[in-house]
């Protein structure tokens, strides 16, 4: 059996979509999980592992750490897709708000990736991590600062593993602007997002699916950030 795709926060949407493709295919998957939701019973009977980890301490980390190191010998590839969209709220500190983001976006991969590199590089074939960062990278957020900081801090890991971890794995990141609204969105909210970008679409998770799986299957983009954003940088 081939090695096992690590992909986290992976209990709903892309991350959830994600998995069953890559189950679907026959590759196995490992999968974290914060909350747990039927969606999760679904994908373990499906076949995915799936580990509860909370990346909002260094505890939750190191124990998800342990936890895939116990059960795997080795890694096809590491998705980072956990996340949390939170934006500036009266009812945080910055400095909760910023250590959240950072905690989630940065820390938790750049710890994930330095302990798990050898899963990444023992045995054959190609080999990857995927950071999912943001067009906000690009442009910055108003509403989302911290936000879109700790993903340009992704954004930049990106480019640091890419060096360390070459030749023998590829990091790419993934760079989305509205791929699928959230239940709470309104109709207001709706229609101003999708007026953001050229093609003024909601896609769906099946194009990030479609994106990562291109990135996967191409050995030779490195160090690279694919915009999944229907041409917003031109609206
Ligand atoms: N959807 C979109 O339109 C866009 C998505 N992106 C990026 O693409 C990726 C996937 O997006 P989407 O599917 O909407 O993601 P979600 O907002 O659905 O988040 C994915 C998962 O991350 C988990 N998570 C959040 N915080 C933590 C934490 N501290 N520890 C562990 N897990 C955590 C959540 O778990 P739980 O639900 O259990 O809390 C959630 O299920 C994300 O990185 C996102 O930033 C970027 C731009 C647009
Ligand atoms: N973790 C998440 N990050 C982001 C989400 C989301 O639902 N979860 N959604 C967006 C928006 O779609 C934005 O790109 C367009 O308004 C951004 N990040």
């Amino acid at each position: 059996m081939s090695a096992p795709i690590l992909i986290t926060g992976a209990g709903q949407r892309i991350g959830l979509a994600f998995a069953h493709h890559c189950l679907a295919q026959g590759q196995p998957v490992v999968v974290s999980y914060r909350s747990y939701r039927p969606a999760v019973d679904a994908l373990q009977k499906a076949g995915a592992e799936c580990l509860a980890a909370d990346f909002s301490s260094d505890a939750g980390i190191d124990d998800f750490i342990d936890q895939v190191k116990a059960r795997s010998d080795g890694l096809r590839a590491i998705i980072h897709n956990a996340s949390d969209w939170m934006p500036e709220s009266p009812e945080r500190s910055a400095t909760e708000t910023m250590q959240a983001m950072m905690q989630v976006h940065a820390m938790a991969p750049y710890r994930i990736n330095l302990a798990l590199q050898n899963l990444l590089t023992s045995g054959d074939g190609p080999r990857d991590i995927i950071h999912m960062t943001d067009y906000v990278v690009e442009k910055g957020s108003a509403k989302h600062i911290a936000y879109a900081a700790s993903k340009a801090a992704l954004a930049n890991l990106t480019l640091s593993f890419a060096r360390l971890l070459a030749p023998r794995v590829k990091v790419n990141s993934v760079a989305p602007s509205l791929i699928c609204f959230n239940a709470g969105d309104d109709a207001a909210y709706r229609q101003k997002a999708l007026g953001k970008s050229l093609l003024q679409m909601e896609p769906g998770e099946a194009v990030a699916v479609q994106t990562l799986q291109f990135i996967l299957d191409n050995p030779y983009l490195t160090g690279r950030t694919l915009a999944l954003d229907g041409g917003r940088h031109l609206a």
